[in-house]
């Protein structure tokens, strides 16, 4: 037992030395920057892979919250989150780190494709130079534990790629980051996690947003939020966007380090994400397609995951899609109410990246990151051909894995289309809660007015539709007849969450933050991190519950214009 258990880091001077920075050390870094004294300004970056910048502290910082979990799963003690020292670095101030710990921080540049269309018009420059972490800066890479971690601000300030926006992230958007990141994590997705969560009283920065009560699907004024910084970790923050950006400077050949620097990219995220499965040893041809299966199994994965949970990355950009196969950026999401495969959170996103359109979208991503890749394999024309061939296997991988996660959704063996299609009609006509569904459904109901209180209309008035719930739910028992049913029961809960983080419990989290009152976030995430538990009755009552009618269609519960 004793030895499993992590070895405790006890206080700040104990963390500070086991800091290992050597993304920084192995990686280029933008040889411009030293002529930028800060490098805060809008500018571009024409080759390394990151560039050195200071965070910009939140003053006086405010404590909401951490994560007491992942403080666990790092070591942390408790009695790290009270010390000053740790509150400042977590909260951008990092000029006075003791050593081995570094006083600067670090920004990447990454491309950006749409759904597979490279775009350079979102960079100022418009060559795609001046696009990347506008607001995100890393701050320390430390092995915990005999486990690397990348620690990043997120609101830290501005950087080369801010493109004049102020570099900040409001209270809002960091709440419902913090919580919804960890509630990933406790629903078992792959994600990056939540440390902390610090706001300041004393900055306020203006983001557009809707009048009260409004059903406007675009902003209408400009509300003045206080800024906030969430510290996310994962073992990388390498995303599919920044591969490509050295993939196209390396297709269009930009500089005589190009080729090079995709390289060290490439071997430094098989190092950071993949060591586990690509053996060192290998040449890189051979590395660099079992890269290309690694990732595809995980991203296939990730996204059969997301719709097993009910969540939707309404943004899911190749800038947005982490190299490691797991869930980033918590800005433009989800979680599913009332079943529609159309569903969109974010107005600013559009259908393509509606939550039955995500494993389109990861294709697209996909796709992306092995165009990314195929420079490297220029001179070994096999390998190229292999690589083509691990590209087109992703419908069929990505079919496979959304039809176990179905079949296991349902307590089957085995997928069943007649009656997995059956089902999302009979779903849509009748308008059901997608949570309370398929949990209700995990009680093994023996009748279909058991399953009504997922239901958001009154469906048994339409006989039709009553008679074929009926013949649905008796088909569903047959094939399930063979398992023992408590077994089976307990099965599908461990698939099917009973909580999920719907907006309409955030809205008021977040505006309770902003007038100082955190109960209500700390209670989220407490109850979100606990989401396949029976929890008591007052929680049930409170968080096992439908959308509320009067909140449909209002603007900022049902859809966000502004993630950030
Ligand atoms: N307030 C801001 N200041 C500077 N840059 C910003 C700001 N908001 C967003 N950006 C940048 O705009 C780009 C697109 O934003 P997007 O909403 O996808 O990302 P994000 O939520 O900031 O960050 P991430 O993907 O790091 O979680 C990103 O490169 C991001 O860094
Ligand atoms: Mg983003």
């Amino acid at each position: 037992m004793k030895e499993n258990s992590p070895k405790i880091i006890e206080n700040f001077k104990e963390l500070a030395k086991l800091s290992d920075y050597s993304f920084v050390e192995k990686l280029n870094s933008d040889p411009d920057a030293k002529f930028n004294a800060e490098n805060k300004m809008p500018r571009e970056v024409f080759s390394g892979h990151y560039v050195s910048v200071k965070p910009t502290p939140i003053k006086d910082p405010v404590y909401i919250s951490h994560s007491k979990n992942f403080f666990k799963e790092l070591g942390f003690s408790e009695a790290l989150i009270k010390s000053d020292d740790f509150i400042k670095m977590f909260s951008g101030e990092i000029s006075k780190v003791p050593q081995p710990m570094k006083d600067t921080g670090w920004a990447t540049g990454y491309a950006l494709s749409i759904y597979g269309t490279e775009y350079y018009a979102q960079c100022p420059f418009q060559t795609g130079n001046g696009y990347g972490d506008g607001r995100a800066i890393s701050i320390l890479e430390a092995v915990l534990n005999g486990k690397r971690w990348e620690f990043q601000l997120k609101g830290a300030g501005r950087t080369p790629y801010c493109r004049g926006a102020d570099g900040r992230a409001v209270l809002r958007s960091s709440v419902r980051e913090f919580l919804a990141q960890e509630h990933m994590n406790s629903l078992n997705v792959p994600t990056s996690r939540s440390l902390t969560l610090f706001t300041s009283k004393k900055e306020q920065v203006s983001r557009p947003w809707f009048r009260n009560n409004s059903y406007s699907k675009d902003p209408e004024l400009m509300i003045e939020e206080d800024v906030a910084i969430t510290t996310r970790v994962a073992p990388s923050f390498i995303r599919v966007g920044q591969v490509e950006l050295f993939g196209r400077r390396a297709r269009k050949n930009e500089h005589s380090e190009a080729l090079k620097e995709l390289e060290m990219i490439v071997l430094h995220l098989i190092d950071r994400e993949y060591s586990k499965e690509i053996n060192q040893d290998l040449k890189l041809e051979e590395k660099v397609i079992l890269l290309a299966k690694q990732f595809q199994n995980r991203l296939t994965s990730l996204v059969a995951n997301w719709i097993r949970v009910g969540y939707c990355q309404g943004n899911f950009n190749s800038d947005n899609c982490a190299a490691g196969g797991f869930t980033l950026d918590f800005g433009p999401f989800g979680f599913i109410d009332m079943f529609d495969p159309r569903y969109q959170p974010w107005t600013g996103g559009g259908l393509h990246f509606s939550f039955f359109n995500q494993p389109q979208a990861a294709f697209e991503n996909y796709q992306s990151f092995i165009s990314a890749l195929k420079p490297l394999l220029k001179s070994t024309p096999n390998s190229l051909q292999e690589l083509e061939i691990v590209e087109k296997e992703f419908p069929k991988t990505m079919q496979r894995e959304i039809e176990n996660m179905w079949a296991n959704k349902l307590g089957l063996d085995e997928f069943d289309s007649n009656l997995f299609n059956e089902l999302i009609n009979l779903m849509i006509e009748t308008k059901v809660d997608y949570t309370i569904f398929f949990r209700e459904l995990s009680n093994l109901p023996s009748s279909i007015e058991e399953l009504e209180k997922s239901f958001y209309s009154n469906s048994f008035e339409n006989e039709n539709l009553k008679s074929r719930w009926s013949i649905w739910l008796n088909r569903w028992k047959e094939k399930i007849e063979k398992e023992s049913k408590e077994e089976l029961s307990r099965k599908m809960k461990l698939v099917n969450p009973k909580y999920t983080l719907r907006e309409w419990h955030l809205v008021p989290a977040y505006q309770e933050a902003q007038n100082g009152n955190y109960k209500l976030v700390r209670e989220l995430q407490e109850v979100m991190t606990n989401p396949y538990d029976e929890q008591s009755k007052e929680i049930e009552v409170k968080y096992y519950a439908k959308k509320p009618s009067d909140y449909f269609g209002l603007a900022g519960i049902s859809h966000v214009s502004c993630s950030s």
